[in-house]
């Protein structure tokens, strides 16, 4: 668990933070929403104390981060930014088992390390681990940032807008790379984005900023229904609020049994969202869609009118 208490820091005359107050559960994948200048990168930068605010504190686990030394708080934090900064004249085994080297870990649980890892972010060990970064491509090299700051082990991740810098697909790939391994490793995750779709492609819990403060914290959903200020709604708005809410619904909850469907119905796996069941009836021009389970058996049917339910 990560919780800010009454943190404030300003730069000379300019508030970054102005008591932020916030409370990140652990193992959520916690998303910092917000504005260019809101205080993102300075609230997430007090945790592994490259800020230290001027009043209020920060603990990780219930403990003050100003307690401990910051180069020993940082090798239990793993921290990605936008362009990684990889070591150019290391290779990529290197660059990940940088902090287990500093920790003292022994050659063979490094290599070994460096590899599960590599695994992990399915970049071929044997093909990978030799390269230097400049012979990768940029999601490569993200995916190598990833592996470096999770190699020890770390409580939490701290991602300060680490997709920001690659084109679309890209993005969009490692945004469900980073869900499946939040998702396979419970990891508390914190990442910073001014970028809604990507808040709404990970969180299980955002907190919108503005100037310094937190001006809402809550799951996804609970966001979209009840924006608690108008500039949470303008924010997540953008025209999509109806959207969002399909995406963040499972089709199968609004399915009924179907009976006897028509084989016309365009098909969808049980698992999709209500958004998918959209997409699939606009793409056929049918009014409903058959749910397939994992055996490809019909599972119920979502008709047009069912997603107004979502
Ligand atoms: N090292 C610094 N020196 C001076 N001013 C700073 C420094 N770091 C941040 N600031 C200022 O503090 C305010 C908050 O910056 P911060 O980077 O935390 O915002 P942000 O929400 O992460 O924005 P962005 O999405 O643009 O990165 C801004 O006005 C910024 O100019």
């Amino acid at each position: 668990m990560i919780r800010f208490e009454g943190v404030s820091k300003a730069f000379g005359a300019t508030p970054a933070l102005d008591g932020l107050d916030l409370t990140v559960p652990e193992a959520a994948f916690a998303v910092l929403l917000g504005g260019s200048g809101a205080g993102k990168s300075t609230a997430l930068r007090t945790i592994n104390r490259l800020v230290e605010p001027d009043a209020g504190r920060v603990l990780l686990r219930e403990r003050d981060v100003a307690s401990e030394p910051a180069p020993a708080l940082r090798r239990r934090i793993g921290y990605v930014i936008q362009g990684i900064g990889l070591f150019p004249h290391w290779t990529v085994a290197r660059n990940i088992g940088a902090v287990p080297r500093l920790l003292g870990w022994p050659a063979a649980r490094i290599a070994a390390r460096v590899d599960e890892l590599l695994a992990l972010l399915r970049l071929d060990p044997d093909a990978y681990r030799d390269r230097l970064p400049a012979q990768l491509s940029g999601g490569q090299a993200q995916r190598v940032g990833v592996a470096r700051a999770l190699a020890a082990d770390p409580d939490i991740l701290l991602m300060d807008e680490p997709f920001g810098a690659l084109d679309a697909v890209t993005r969009q790939a490692l945004q469900q790379e980073m869900a499946r391994l939040h998702a396979a490793t419970g990891k508390t995750i914190l990442l910073v984005t001014h970028d809604v779709e990507e808040a709404f492609a990970l969180a299980t819990r955002i907190a919108v900023m503005a100037d310094g403060r937190l001006l809402q914290e809550g799951p996804p959903r609970e966001l979209l229904d009840a924006p608690a200020d108008p500039r949470v709604r303008d924010l997540l708005d953008g025209g999509a609020i109806g959207m969002r809410r399909l995406a963040l619904s499972q089709a199968a909850t609004l399915a009924s049994p179907g009976g006897e469907a028509p084989p016309s119905l365009p098909r969808i796996p049980r698992t999709a969202t209500a958004r998918d069941a959209l997409e699939a009836m606009l793409a056929a021009r049918a009014e409903a869609v058959l749910l397939l389970d994992e055996s490809g058996a019909p599972a119920g049917v979502v008709a047009l009118r069912d997603l107004l339910r979502a």
